[in-house]
């Protein structure tokens, strides 16, 4: 067969690759239009419906993820848009599936909860991700979707996550990992352990301990297992030609690493599993799921779904904070002050404090609407469908197997979205938590934990570590200082965004500085 394609000249060997391009791929647009057509809507712009005029698209994608600039490759498709589409655009050039892109609120709005139903993750999505997540929360739909949520959400409710001993645990031991003052210490580093820790003795009831030992196996197979799932979520088309043996490996670490904990779990009794979950001190993720489940392999899906979930999320959006404050000196002496006169200068944060720190609250806001942890996300057709055209205009159609590509970090980027930046409204470009004083967002215009049937299950559990940290950390310190190249930041876009440098900075603890607020926090104590 090799031989044969040798002997053929090459003109005719050209010609065999090209005819097929040139007529499959403008039938295949022309059948599109035909259906779009007949189901009485429209295509929004188009950036490329053939593997020839696509093939720098995905170049492109593959090298702006690589050189993390993803989010001005995604800005820059707009510029393929129209009056009509200005924030939607599509691009279908491999298989028969076409891509949209999208930073319109009405269309993510769409697609996460006005027809919930016939949009979702979609079955190449769950091929793709299965190895990994298995048939978990994440990466099912429809019943199988909705079981995972009704077996995860009883370990979310409130009264569970008042419970803040397990926060207390490791940000006292983050808090022991700090230097002393003055020195540079990657706090983007200590975040990633810290949230690990917690992550997996919630789950678990065992954690990693990474702050402690941050070279363990499971550490590193987890960061690699994501990278390269990210990379295949980028890169579908072309998926089976990226090596995966680093991929299935990691995998297995894993596996190994929380397999012995399913079987324990496993070998207690439907009446042990009972009495257990009677104990708020003892009762873990883990047996709360066993009490509905006895497969291990539903169990260990949803484990890993939950500890992708969980942490690099908390982690990434704490760095975000820190940085920034490093940034905004007066915005952390304010944030301190509201700390020390709502808990004083050494008592750990009951759950009503933290509640009640509304500039905190204000802080993390700020944070998530410049850094939504999970800055590109995407919804498959499972129907034929529409998203809404602009006042006046038709539908854009949407066919089964149709992926919607959304980038909350683009559309809570977009200045239009905002009021004209005056003294009560800073430039949006910029971090600013004294303008949620005086401003909400419209709906659908933030979304860091998503919206619809789907919010973040874990939104109250996140808000809760991340706060409880920060007023650890601000209890402790006075100020701090950026010690890294503040041009050389940059947003790593993986599958949750984060700080490219890391957070390198030193801390200062409110002894060594003449500092008004010791006065404060004395009052308050
Ligand atoms: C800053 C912190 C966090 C942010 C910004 C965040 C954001 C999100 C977003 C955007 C989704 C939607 C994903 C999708 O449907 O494609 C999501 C889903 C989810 N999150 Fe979070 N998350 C955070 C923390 C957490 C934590 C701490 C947990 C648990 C410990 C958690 C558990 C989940 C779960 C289980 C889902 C799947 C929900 C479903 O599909 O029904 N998240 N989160």
């Amino acid at each position: 067969m090799f031989r044969l394609i040798l002997e053929v000249h090459p003109i005719y060997l050209l010609l065999g690759i090209l005819v097929p391009i040139v007529t499959f791929f403008p039938l295949r647009k022309a059948y599109i239009d035909y259906r779009i057509r007949k189901l009485g809507g429209v295509r929004c712009p188009l950036i490329a419906t053939n593997p020839i005029a696509g093939m720098p698209f995905f170049t492109s994608a593959a090298w702006n993820q690589i050189n993390n600039t993803l989010l001005d490759f995604y800005q820059n498709m707009y510029r393929h848009a129209t009056p009509e589409s200005p924030d939607t655009v599509e691009i279908s050039s491999f298989g028969v599936a076409r891509f949209l892109l999208t930073r319109d609120p009405e269309h993510i709005k769409t697609v996460l909860t006005t027809k919930f139903g016939e949009y979702g993750k979609g079955p190449r999505f769950h091929e793709a991700w299965s190895p990994f997540l298995g048939d978990s929360i994440f990466t099912t739909d429809g019943q199988l979707w909705s079981d995972s949520r009704a077996l995860i959400r009883p370990m979310f409710i409130k009264d569970r996550v008042r419970d803040l001993e397990i926060f207390d645990k490791w940000t006292t031991k983050l808090m022991h990992m700090m230097p002393p003052s003055g020195q540079t210490v990657d706090m983007m580093d200590l975040f990633y352990r810290m949230t690990l820790d917690v992550t997996t003795e919630f789950l678990l009831g065992h954690s990693i301990n990474s702050l402690e030992n941050p070279t363990h196996q499971f550490v590193e197979a987890f960061q690699e297992v994501q990278r390269i799932q990210m990379m295949l979520t980028i890169l579908s088309p072309f998926r089976s030609f990226i090596p995966k043996h680093r991929y299935y490996g990691g995998i297995k670490v894993l596996e190994r690493f929380i397999e012995p904990y399913i079987e324990r779990t496993l070998s207690l009794n439907p009446a042990e599993l009972e009495k257990l979950s009677k104990s708020d001190k003892d009762m873990t993720f883990l047996h709360n799921i066993a009490r509905y489940t006895r497969d291990a392999k539903v169990i260990r899906d949803q484990l890993m779904a939950v500890l992708i979930a969980g942490r690099d999320t908390t982690a990434a959006t704490l760095s975000w904070t820190i940085y920034e404050l490093a940034n905004y000196p007066a915005t952390y002496r304010r944030l301190r002050n509201e700390i020390l006169s709502t808990v004083g200068p050494t008592r750990a944060p009951r759950y009503e404090d933290l509640k009640s720190l509304t500039y905190l609250t204000h802080t993390l806001n700020e944070t998530l609407r410049l850094y939504p942890a999970v800055p590109y996300n995407l919804r498959a057709a499972l129907q034929d469908t529409r998203l809404p055209g602009k006042p006046g205009q038709p539908d854009i159609v949407v066919l089964k197997g149709d992926v919607v590509t959304y980038s909350t970090l683009a559309m809570q980027r977009r200045r239009d979205l905002y009021p004209e930046a005056s003294d009560k409204f800073a430039d949006p470009a910029t971090f600013s938590p004294d303008r949620w004083e005086n401003w909400t967002p419209k709906p659908w215009n933030y979304i860091p934990f998503n919206g619809g049937p789907r919010i973040c299950v874990g939104q109250n559990f996140a808000m809760t570590e991340m706060a409880f940290t920060l007023v650890r950390i601000l209890q402790k310190y006075a100020r701090l200082e950026y010690r890294g190249d503040w041009h050389a930041q940059y947003h790593r876009a993986e599958i949750v965004g984060a700080p490219g440098h890391g957070v390198p900075v030193a801390f200062y603890e409110a002894q060594d500085d003449d500092d008004d607020d010791d006065a404060a926090a004395a009052a308050a104590a």
